[in-house]
């Protein structure tokens, strides 16, 4: 762990390396910035001295000309960095975010089952935020703070040594006192982000939830949560700028003693007539600038502490492996694929299973109706099949190919899911219906948008497959979203697929059209429909009846029914009571 805190800068360096051609501009800019700065007091100094000693009017008149362009260039060159520091913190951010999403969206459920969405946007947008200024200026502002005192001190050691070695003495203190106490607040902070992504996590979570936290009253729940959540980022936040602003206060006292002895000795260098009006005004200007750079290196220190918790977080996802390992296989057979379940075990947690020793054998075309009671394991068995979770023990098939040894995409691109809850993204209807993916042509989406029953409620759109969706799904009725989920896997042509509850929201009419469209376009694959109303099952080959996690029954379905004393055969005697009653 503590090799890893040490390494841990130098991990950050890599996302300079592709600007460090801007970074170099930055640093000449700002370099060049600090030259005028050192100047500007020297123009003032000889401006004082010349006209003390009744200099002519027009060298005060060329000197006063030169303070103006010294200060327009340094305004212009302040302009510049401040622009080119953006840029830089900009671009090497957004490939840090870039990374971190991409992690994300590799990492399996059981991570993402941990974090909330709020959560997840504070790790990659928030933390990443936090350590921007580190990309952008640290590392020009350390040097070119250093240039600057450096410079004042140089000056002064060659001018005036007693006033020089009282600023070197404070100089030294300040920063010496910076470094020792650089670390104390990085724990807060991380502390105070951890805070963030906890609130965060909270408003998003019942924003999403919104009409059932309406619809049951629970809005002063909620705020009270709210509450107790920003009490926690309010006084970790405290915590963690008071620990951060330590070093900067340690020096703004020693600045105020340093500025006093520096004047002290100055104004009595003058009265014993050692320096001129001048030169002591340049001695109490340079005691002044003094401050400019050790206050930029305090506050570097500050944006370095952040940039260092935000940067463990960010490392400690990055360093996350998925449990579910891409293989490198991308072939599978042409054609509808077989499906094989060997003695599959799976457990969401290490303690408890949820499928116990599963096989079964689906041919390529079958069709497979799985049916049990409420947390029988359905769902699960689909999703071991999709790879978003590995199966503890056992082998899954897609013809004949064992998934596990094949890339996610080679696996995607053939097994569709159809699942309950359909998620609809910021976008068009057609970027939504083809996921953003621009080789499904409009005729296709027609062609089955058709097929699905869908297209009257299209041509009802003002703009038809150009009309704008909102994200998440309040655009469309619970059934309208089903069948859109229908025509989005179907637009893929999959060889196999998982038809989790596909008309369960949906009335007597649209479903036996819809029926009809699926059976349609079932006929190119395999599929797996998962069910708990069994009229959806009529046209399966097979059925699978599981009870906790176990095949209670698997056979066709044609055998299963007509005998009397199966599993199957009874759930349809009670359906069939059920829809009379
Ligand atoms: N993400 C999860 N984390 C932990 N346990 C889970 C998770 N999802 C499901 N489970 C548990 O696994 C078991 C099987 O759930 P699964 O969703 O597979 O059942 P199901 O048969 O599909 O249920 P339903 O018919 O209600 O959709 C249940 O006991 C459930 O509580």
């Amino acid at each position: 762990m503590s090799q890893s805190k040490q390494l841990s800068i130098f991990w950050l360096f890599r996302y300079l390396r592709p600007v460090k051609g801007r970074l170099a501009v930055l640093l000449v800019m700002l370099l060049s910035a600090t030259a005028l700065q050192l100047l500007q007091p020297r123009i003032i100094k000889q401006f004082i001295d010349t006209a003390a000693a009744q200099g002519v009017v027009s060298g005060l008149l060329a000197l006063a000309g030169l303070y103006l362009v010294a200060a327009a260039c340094n305004q212009l060159l302040t302009v510049a960095v401040s622009y080119l520091g953006n840029d830089v913190a900009w671009r090497s951010t957004n490939r840090l975010r870039a990374d971190l999403l991409q992690h994300c969206l590799r990492l399996d459920m059981r991570f993402h089952n941990q974090k909330t969405p709020g959560e997840m946007i504070e790790r990659v947008d928030g933390d990443v935020t936090n350590m921007s200024n580190f990309f952008s200026m640290f590392i020009v502002q350390i040097i070119g703070s250093f240039v600057l005192l450096a410079g004042i001190l140089g000056y002064m050691f060659v001018s005036n040594w007693p006033i020089a070695v009282v600023m070197l003495l404070f100089t030294g203190i300040s920063i010496s006192a910076m470094v020792y106490v650089r670390d104390l607040g990085v724990n807060a902070t991380q502390a105070e982000r951890q805070a963030k992504a906890a609130l965060l996590g909270l408003i998003e979570e019942r924003i999403s939830g919104i009409e059932d936290v309406q619809s049951n009253g629970g809005v002063p729940y909620v705020m009270n949560r709210f509450h107790r959540s920003m009490r926690n980022l309010f006084l970790t936040g405290r915590k963690a700028w008071m620990l951060r602003v330590v070093p900067w206060n340690a020096t703004v006292v020693l600045f105020t003693a340093a500025v006093t002895v520096v004047l002290m000795l100055g104004v009595y260098m003058y009265m014993k007539g050692q320096v001129t009006l001048g030169t002591l005004f340049l001695f109490y200007q340079y005691t002044q600038m003094l401050n400019d750079p050790i206050e930029q290196i305090g506050n570097q220190v500050q944006e370095f502490q952040k940039a260092k918790s935000g940067m463990r977080r960010s490392r400690e996802i990055l360093s996350m492996q998925s449990e579910v390992m891409e293989g490198t296989g991308d072939t599978l057979p042409d054609g509808a694929l077989g499906l094989q379940f060997e003695q599959v075990s799976f457990g969401y947690n290490k303690d408890s299973r949820v499928l116990h020793d599963i096989s079964f054998n689906l041919k390529p075309g079958e069709r497979l109706g799985l049916v049990g009671r409420t947390g029988s394991g359905k769902t699960s068995i689909s999703r071991l099949l999709l790879r978003l979770y590995n199966a503890d023990s056992g082998v899954i098939r897609v013809g004949g190919v064992d998934i596990r040894t094949l890339r996610l995409e080679a696996l995607y691109r053939r097994v569709g899911m159809v699942t309950q809850d359909v998620q609809l993204f910021d976008g068009t209807l057609r970027d939504n219906l083809t996921l953003f993916d621009p080789r499904i042509s409009d005729q296709d989406i027609l062609a089955t948008t058709g097929k699905l029953g869908l297209q009257s409620w299209i041509d009802e759109l003002p703009e038809g497959l150009n009309t704008h969706l909102a994200s998440g799904g309040s655009s469309l009725s619970a059934g309208e979203a089903q069948l859109f989920a229908l025509t989005r896997v179907f637009l893929t042509k999959p060889s196999l697929v998982i038809l989790d509850e596909p008309s369960s929201r949906l009335d007597a009419a649209t479903e036996a059209t819809l029926q009809g469209a699926v059976d349609q376009l079932l006929e190119q694959c395999t599929a797996i429909v998962i069910a708990h109303r069994l009229s959806t099952l009529e046209k399966v080959d097979k059925i699978m009846v599981l009870g906790q996690g176990r095949i209670v029954e698997f056979g066709d379905r044609e055998a299963l029914a007509q005998n009397p004393s199966t599993h199957f055969a009874q759930l349809l005697r009670t359906d069939r009571q059920e829809e009379l009653a």
